[in-house]
């Protein structure tokens, strides 16, 4: 059984594992209203572009079945509820397309529901059930990601290494930030699973460190063979040690491919390039935005500075850590920081998008991907 971040059952209700103490404690919260999951996203508590849509749709679920006055509205009161906590849980984090994909799938069925049935009882009946569905898609996409991803990779590289592969991941895209799996992680996961891989490679992923403490841990409690590096070792590794792929995942694809993922993917893509490694971006389809025709277009993150100027972890007693937590200042106070959560790479540096439908390549010659020529040959 792997690590898992969102626990839901009709009844039971929504929990969440709480990121922020990882790998120290695990904590479960519980996410009674949209207010709290809008908090426990913007917080970080939960993370992760497939996980925060997963979070925002069992939400509302939770909500419209906990609160008994909610299915007794007219069916317009309840439509105009259920439109302002979706517009505020839109707020809660910008990049990661994902969690509006959520948002606009959930209010497209309430609509459509309303105004078959006019009923709230159906609303809301439909709404739990999209989100459960969301839920359980999630899972099943990963898997097929893991074993397209898998399956491409061998192929791309040379025969009689397809079976002793070397890559390298960033931040975390592993169970912890999908429905359960993973993406990037979901690869590396059925690499290992088929007893293809020798080696993966995990960035700290600065200034959050996603891939020190969350899949550091995720790699370690798989028992896959695994080392970390910081962001800044990565072009002296590729050129020191084989490495056969980059992969990671993606909080936003534009319609050329350009993709929105944590901060450092640009630069791990223009050191892959550099050293003739695949560059590989895993995501599902809730991940792409065909609305934008390029990566200019996505909004980046910006994220607060004591991010870069605290650092918090557990407090080490007799050489082990403790499930105390200690934030140690480790730049002057006062100092400016520019704290982006994420960079934009373009679609020239990347050599496959890897999806729940198949992978994305370029056309001979060209420089960016034809996402919504892929998309209608496969739906
Ligand atoms: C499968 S998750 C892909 C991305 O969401 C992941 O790499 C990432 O950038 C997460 O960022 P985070 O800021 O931790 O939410």
């Amino acid at each position: 059984m792997s690590l898992e971040a969102i626990r839901y059952q009709r009844g039971t209700g929504l929990y969440l594992l709480n990121q922020l103490l990882l790998p120290h404690e695990s904590v479960w919260e519980p996410v009674p209203t949209m207010a709290e999951a809008h908090a426990q996203i913007k917080l970080m508590k939960v993370r992760g572009a497939p996980a925060i849509g997963v979070t925002a749709a069992l939400a509302l679920a939770v909500e419209l079945d906990s609160r008994k006055n909610l299915p007794t509205l007219p069916v317009a009161d309840l439509l105009k509820w259920i439109r302002a906590h979706l517009d505020h849980i839109a707020t809660s984090r910008p990049t990661a397309v994902n969690l509006f994909d959520s948002i606009d799938k959930l209010w497209a069925k309430a609509q459509e529901v309303a105004e078959k049935t006019k009923s709230s009882v159906e609303v809301r009946e439909a709404l739990v059930a999209l989100a459960q569905q969301i839920f359980a898609d999630d899972v099943k996409d990963n898997v097929a990601i893991g074993q397209h991803g898998m399956e491409w990779l061998v192929k791309a590289v040379p025969a009689d290494q397809a079976s002793q592969l070397r890559v390298l991941t960033h931040c975390n895209t592993g169970s912890l930030a999908t429905a359960s799996y993973g993406t990037a992680l979901g690869i590396i996961r059925s690499l290992h699973a088929n007893k293809k891989l020798a080696h993966v490679y995990c960035t700290e992923t600065r200034p959050y460190n996603q891939g020190s403490r969350l899949t550091a841990y995720e790699l370690t409690y798989e028992k896959m063979p695994a080392t970390l590096v910081t962001d800044s070792m990565v072009s002296f590794l590729l050129k020191q040690h084989p490495v056969h792929a980059i992969i990671v995942g993606a909080d936003r694809i534009a319609r050329n491919g350009d993709t929105a993922n944590k901060i450092g993917t640009y630069q791990l893509a223009l050191a892959a390039r550099a050293h003739g490694v695949k560059m590989m971006v895993a995501a599902p389809l809730t991940t792409f935005d065909l609305a934008i025709a390029d990566g200019s277009a996505i909004p980046i993150e910006q994220r607060p500075a004591h991010e870069l100027i605290r650092v918090t972890g557990a407090v080490v007693k007799n050489g082990m850590p403790t499930s105390e937590l200690a934030t140690v200042q480790v730049a002057p106070q006062g100092m400016n920081v520019w704290n982006p959560g994420f960079d934009v790479t373009p679609a020239e540096l990347i050599d496959a998008i890897v999806t729940e439908q198949g992978v994305i390549t370029k056309a001979p010659g060209s420089k960016v991907f034809d996402v919504a020529g892929f998309l209608k040959t496969v739906q």
